[in-house]
């Protein structure tokens, strides 16, 4: 993929020493990076190795017991609850891997994308669905299935309804868990393609974890791999898929060669 990156002097997420434990067990060990405006980073690792606790963490799901984490200058972990809702409301998404999680079943494909903007203060009805049946159509779903609801879509399809609900407000920052996973290869492969072209248009910044090195080759710029909750290796995706350093990454990379 194109490695170009929009540059900043000032990283959008610095993330240092973060450490989430389970009792005596570790979920993630002294984890730090730095993510800047419109980067790709992409968290690799087997499963147990730590990626949904980190991600947990840095989306303000779960309380690290130790580290630092600075959005936008700002002390995440000192944040009020009321003032970090707001951010995940409008600066932040968050992708779940079961669109379901992320979805109101309930509610028409409209109504998903539309009762986001309602919660950052649209009022205007025809201009919430004149922005809804816009998303929908990025996300190549027909225009006329504004008012189905979700459980009559194809997975492919709530997934990227998911997305439409999650990109609508202009969030900045978007935290994705597996967002391709237990979909057919061929389902995967239009997502990630449009993934990638909604990412590159609108500058995201984002923090995906997966355990496809697949996905991560075509949508991130770096790489972390995890294992037992420690990173073990971070880098360029392209330089640590091609010349992994770590032995665990040269194994994780070799076992997808040999399939
Ligand atoms: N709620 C929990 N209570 C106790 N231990 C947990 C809990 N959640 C995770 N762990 C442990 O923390 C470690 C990291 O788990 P985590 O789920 O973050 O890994 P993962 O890489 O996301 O795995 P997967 O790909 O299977 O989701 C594992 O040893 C796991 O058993």
């Amino acid at each position: 993929m194109e490695r170009v990156a929009v540059t900043s002097d000032q990283p959008l997420l610095r993330v240092e020493g973060l450490t989430k434990r389970y009792g005596s067990r570790i979920g993630c060990a002294d984890v730090g990076f730095d993510l800047y405006p419109g980067e790709v980073l992409g968290i690799v690792g087997e499963s147990g190795s730590g990626k949904s606790t980190l991600l947990s963490c840095l989306a303000g799901h779960l309380r690290p017991d130790e580290g630092a984490i600075t959005y936008d200058r700002r002390d995440v972990l000192a944040m009020a609850e009321t003032e970090r809702r707001r951010l995940s409301r409008t600066e932040w998404a968050y992708v779940h891997q079961n669109p379901r999680d992320g979805l109101r079943m309930g509610v028409s494909a409209g109504g998903n994308v539309g009762e986001r903007l309602m919660a950052v203060g649209a009022r205007h009805y025809g201009g919430i669905r004149e922005q809804a049946q816009d998303w929908l159509g990025r996300v190549e779903i027909a225009a006329d299935r504004i008012d189905d609801r979700p459980a009559q879509f194809s997975g492919g399809m709530q997934q990227r309804l998911q997305i439409a609900r999650n990109l609508v407000t202009g969030p900045r920052l978007v935290f994705m868990d597996e967002p391709t996973g237990g979909l057919d290869v061929s389902v995967q492969a239009r997502l990630l393609d449009l993934l990638r072209g909604l990412v590159r248009d609108l500058g995201l910044s984002v923090i995906i974890v997966t355990h496809d090195l697949a996905v991560v080759r075509l949508l991130a710029h770096r790489l972390m791999v995890m294992k037992g909750g420690r990173v073990v290796e971070q880098g360029l995706t392209d330089q640590v898929l091609d010349d992994p350093q770590h032995a665990y990454t040269q194994i994780l990379v070799s076992s997808v060669l040999q399939v």
